[in-house]
């Protein structure tokens, strides 16, 4: 489908109203019930997962915690949730379901404070996969496998839970995925990933690959990055509604980027930003990308892209700690 290419710039606020019988609208995705409030209040279970890098989202790190269900750290991240509180009694009140990767970083204390504590620590030593891909591929397995948990605490004191100490939670998760008919009929989890962008440069950039990748593969996962200047999702291919509260647009979020990072793509249409478009091919290596846009939709905005696209939105830290 082609069309003439256009760029409307709105208002500072509109409704948004899309005609389903002319526009697609397959999917819809609430900002806040990607972690920002409690999973209880939310029918998806929501999971932490903490890469290695230092905590810089003061509190909202306790909401996003509170929030969740389960709480995942790679490897060294075990360090950064550790240097996070000033004493055991804090330290003793966010204790991770889950540390993994292969255990190069974790420092030795560290190690030794959560193993006291009966986290569930697996080492896993391939060197072709990174310690996220490891963590992404426990929780499948954890939520996924009705064995997995009952096989991990019958074997409490086995070596490494019972896992094959190379890669076998990828086994696992290839086993998994094999006695599961269709990973549509999966139910979708949300996994919210702190500390994974913004640091070194490649693994900021396996971070991106793993939202394309996990649609892809693991589609059941609605995975989010939260970082102190943004949240960062992957706008899936055909029409998609983002939901927000008003209240939260103005207070909590800032301006925002339509990134075709995997692919160039076009944006096929878009309603409820400030800078709308219709028939707009993008291409990072062109130059033709939607940086500096911001919604003006009163409490949604409307995004058909003919391929995958990253979508980063600014995030106003203390005003969302102050919202949630
Ligand atoms: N500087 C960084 N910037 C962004 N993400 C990072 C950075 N360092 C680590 N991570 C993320 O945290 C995870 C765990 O990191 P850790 O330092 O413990 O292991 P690593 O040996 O660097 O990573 P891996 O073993 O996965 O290659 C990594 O897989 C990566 O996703
Ligand atoms: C082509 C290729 N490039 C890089 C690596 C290295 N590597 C990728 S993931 C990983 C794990 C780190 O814990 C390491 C070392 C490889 N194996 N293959």
């Amino acid at each position: 489908m082609t069309g003439q290419e256009i760029v409307v710039e709105n208002p500072d606020i509109i409704e948004v109203d899309i005609n389903s019988e002319v526009l697609p609208c397959k999917n819809t995705i609430n900002l806040l019930n990607l972690g920002l409030i409690s999973d209880e209040n939310v029918n998806t279970p929501t999971v932490l997962l903490i890469l290695n890098q230092h905590i810089d989202i003061g509190q909202l790190f306790i909401k996003l915690w509170q929030n969740s269900s389960i709480r995942v750290c790679a490897d060294g991240a075990a360090n950064r949730l550790y240097d996070f509180f000033q004493d055991d009694e804090e330290r003793l009140k966010f204790i991770p379901d889950y540390i993994i990767g292969d255990l190069d970083s974790i420092k030795e204390d560290v190690f030794k404070f959560y193993q006291s504590l009966n986290v569930v620590i697996i080492k896993q030593t391939t060197q072709y996969s990174t310690d996220f891909t490891k963590c992404v591929n426990l929780i499948s397995v954890h939520y996924n496998s009705p064995s997995f948990r009952e096989y991990i605490q019958q074997n409490k004191s086995e070596k490494n839970h019972g896992i094959e100490l190379e890669s076998g939670i990828h086994q696992l998760y290839n086993e998994m995925i094999q006695n599961i008919e269709s990973v549509g009929t999966i139910p979708c989890i949300n996994l919210m990933v702190i500390n994974g962008i913004g640091g070194r440069f490649d693994q900021t950039i396996h971070s991106i690959t793993q939202l394309y990748l996990l649609k892809r593969q693991d589609p059941y996962f609605q995975m989010s990055f939260i970082t102190n200047t943004d949240i960062i999702i992957l706008i899936p291919k055909g029409g998609t509604m983002l939901e927000f509260d008003s209240k939260f647009r103005q207070k909590c979020i800032g301006n925002c980027g339509l990134l075709p990072i995997g692919e160039p793509t076009t944006i096929i249409e878009t309603c409820g930003l400030k800078w709308d478009v219709k028939h707009w091919d993008t291409n990072i290596s062109s130059g033709k990308v939607s940086s500096n846009n911001r919604f003006v939709g009163q409490d949604r905005c409307y995004f058909y892209v003919k391929d995958d696209l990253v979508l980063n939105i600014e995030i106003f830290l203390d005003n969302i700690i102050e919202y949630i």
